[in-house]
């Protein structure tokens, strides 16, 4: 199911705006992939183009090549709805729908889907998903109840759920642990390590001890210069990353010297 990401030659714009340039990359499937680098140079941006949600802001736009499992993405014939799909997201702050329970959330991107689904089969999907984001016991007993009164990190496990609900290929998490504590972080981050045996994950982090902890590899973006495009410095295993990077602003960033 999990599959890896080409990226060639990526340009991404807002309007005239060139936001981030030059991007090449392999995104390697059932890894995960840390993308870290100072606030601004385009990790956000680059992130949302890898599943076309860039595109929904008026003007934005992108050139050069996204290829997931032999198809590339901006195809004039590829569908972005079902790329969406496919290349599920995450985001930085817990969003459960407000008014749904905990069940009607876990179910809401299947719903959208429009498949008319057997209440035996709706069950089996609301248990998997949320065994797989590590929330059943915790909420088995009150699947009824609103899912906005679960804690934050429950509420980002919830939000989990509903993206591997659909069977996606492709996880994209924009700073997921960014709003809660410690420990639901680490819960999070446990969590992270056991989706990554099905999934390609993808995890923009400010927190660098994370990216460390999380990822297989990890891409270090910076600007040249204010008011100048993001770019790819390096992208390379984590674990050279942090203790070997090739390039001396890779070093400079990780040891907290900018950024
Ligand atoms: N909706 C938008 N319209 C115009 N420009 C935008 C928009 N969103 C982001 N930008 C610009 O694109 C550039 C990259 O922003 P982006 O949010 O991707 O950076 P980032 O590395 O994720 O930053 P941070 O770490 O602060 O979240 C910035 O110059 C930003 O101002």
């Amino acid at each position: 199911m999990a599959t890896s990401i080409d990226i060639s030659d990526l340009n991404i714009y807002y309007g005239d705006f060139l936001a981030v340039e030059g991007v090449d990359m392999t995104i390697r499937a059932r890894s995960v992939t840390a993308f870290i680098g100072p606030s601004g140079c385009g990790k956000s941006t680059f992130l949302r183009s890898l599943n076309r949600m860039h595109e929904v802001i008026p003007g934005a736009r992108v050139e050069g090549k996204v290829v997931v499992d032999g198809q590339s993405l901006y195809d004039p014939s590829i569908d972005p709805v079902a790329v969406r799909r496919q290349i599920g997201m995450v985001f930085q702050r817990p969003n459960p729908f407000p008014t749904m329970s905990i069940y009607d959330n876990v179910l809401a991107g299947n719903r959208l889907n429009a498949k008319r689904m057997k209440k035996s089969e709706a069950d089996d999907i609301v248990e998997r998903s949320l065994r797989g984001a590590n929330l059943w016991t915790e909420v088995k007993d009150r699947l009824g109840k609103p899912g906005m009164g679960l804690s934050g990190g429950q509420q980002q496990r919830l939000c989990i759920a509903r993206a591997i609900a659909v069977e996606p290929q492709v996880l994209l998490m924009d700073e997921p642990c960014s709003a809660l504590d410690p420990i639901s972080t680490a819960a999070i981050e446990d969590l992270i390590h056991e989706l990554k045996s099905d999934y390609t994950i993808v995890i923009v982090t400010h927190n660098m001890q994370q990216a460390a902890r999380v990822s297989d590899d990890t891409g270090f973006f910076n600007l040249k210069a204010a008011g100048q495009p993001g770019h790819l410095v390096e992208f390379n295993a984590t674990s050279k990353v942090f203790s070997n990077p090739d390039d001396p602003s890779t070093e400079a960033y990780i040891s907290g010297r900018f950024g």
